[in-house]
């Protein structure tokens, strides 16, 4: 019965008055009257035929925007960077479509020209290119004169309104690209490596970051660097974002391309989550808040989603970020190219799923042109 009223608000609406089908309708809407008033004392099918209505909700693009929980803005988006040792430098990566490694002199232009449409935030990676700047401990990471601590006080000191995120890790900098100090056997030593880590993160604050997110994945890092910022007098003014779900996988090869951060052996799935470790993301989202992370990411975003969903439950009172990782930015690239679908409809696709799994934040390699989409 619900489906024949649907039918006959079709015919209503296609119908012209001298039309049949508007008698077929007319007569629809009498039965269904009927059946109402047949079937008034059981609740049950009284409910059943309103609640069958849902076209009223979405047939307005206004309505339909209202059925979203969160609306994209511009607010929400952090982009990220690459930048180079290399002042003059401005390379194409070529796994990452529209994407540059950038020395500061280029850096600094670039970035002008986002802010000007909208920009909020960056995230910062360090992509240091002379073979001299690794090392077993990943020495030139919290370099002062490297590229990333001259980022943040370049930027700050140009864009006093952006938002600076800087990425925390050593695998750019050290010699055999793993996320941290090595032991002789080639695992990671935990306890040197969280004491190196937050040291970098710490040198980044320091140096004017407004958020340091560490992303190397060992245990106990977001406790050590929080009680660093503590002692260093700067916590009230240093956000803490921790990949606290970040997931192995081969979504994470273009960034390794852009960063030269690929492992000379072996690979990252003893310290990033396996992709079936439901389980162990949310024990880890619980530990990074437990440690003091005042937001919490999952990374990648679109396989991750449902990830996403128990964050935002487990970690009731913070902010959700998802990070729309460079493989998944490749993959949409590489569907549109391939005529699967129209990339700015696939790219508004994919975060609106994002938002929706209840992140509020999302990094995307994609901002650039959502602040022309938005605009
Ligand atoms: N720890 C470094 C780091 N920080 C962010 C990303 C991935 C970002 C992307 O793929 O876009 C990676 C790569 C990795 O862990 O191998
Ligand atoms: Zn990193
Ligand atoms: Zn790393």
């Amino acid at each position: 019965m619900s489906f024949s009223n649907l039918v006959s608000d079709i015919a209503f609406r296609d119908a012209r008055p001298d039309d049949s089908s508007s008698q077929v309708s007319h007569q629809r809407s009498q039965t269904t009257r009927h059946s109402y008033a047949s079937t008034a004392a059981t609740s049950v099918s009284i409910s059943g035929d309103i609640s069958s209505q849902l076209h009223a909700g979405y047939n307005h693009p206004l309505s339909r925007s209202w059925q979203a929980e969160r609306q994209l803005t511009k607010e929400m988006l952090i982009y990220p960077l690459f930048v180079t040792d290399n002042p003059d430098e401005e390379t194409p990566i070529p796994s990452l479509p529209n994407q540059y490694r950038r020395g500061l002199n280029r850096l600094i232009p670039f970035v002008k020209s986002l802010v000007r449409k909208g920009l909020s935030s960056v995230i910062l990676f360090g992509v240091p290119l002379h073979p001299s700047a690794k090392d077993a401990l990943g020495t030139s990471a919290d370099d002062p004169s490297g590229p990333v601590i001259q980022a943040i006080r370049l930027l700050r000191f140009h864009f006093p309104s952006l938002y600076i995120v800087v990425d925390v890790c050593l695998c750019e900098y050290t010699s055999h690209g793993h996320c941290g100090i090595l032991r002789e056997d080639g695992t990671l030593d935990n306890a040197q490596s969280v004491d190196r880590i937050s040291d970098v993160a710490l040198a980044y604050a320091v140096a004017g970051a407004h958020c340091v997110a560490p992303s190397d994945m060992n245990d106990g890092r977001v406790r050590a660097i929080k009680l660093k910022l503590i002692e260093a007098g700067i916590a009230h003014r240093v956000l803490l974002m921790s990949y606290s779900a970040k997931f192995s996988g081969c979504l994470y090869g273009p960034f390794r391309d852009a960063a030269g951060s690929c492992p000379s052996f072996g690979d990252r799935r003893c310290y990033q989550l396996p992709p079936g470790g439901r389980g162990l993301a949310r024990r880890a989202i619980q530990r990074d808040v437990a440690e003091g992370a005042d937001i919490v990411m999952v990374k990648p975003a679109n396989s991750y989603l449902d990830i996403i969903r128990d964050a935002k439950e487990l970690a009731k009172d913070i902010p959700i970020a998802a990070y729309q990782v460079s493989g998944e930015y490749a993959m949409i690239h590489a569907g549109a190219k391939a005529g699967v679908f129209d990339l700015k409809a696939m790219a508004f696709e994919s975060i609106e799923g994002i938002l929706r799994a209840g992140a509020g934040i999302v990094v995307s390699y994609f901002v650039p042109d959502f602040l022309n989409w938005l605009s």
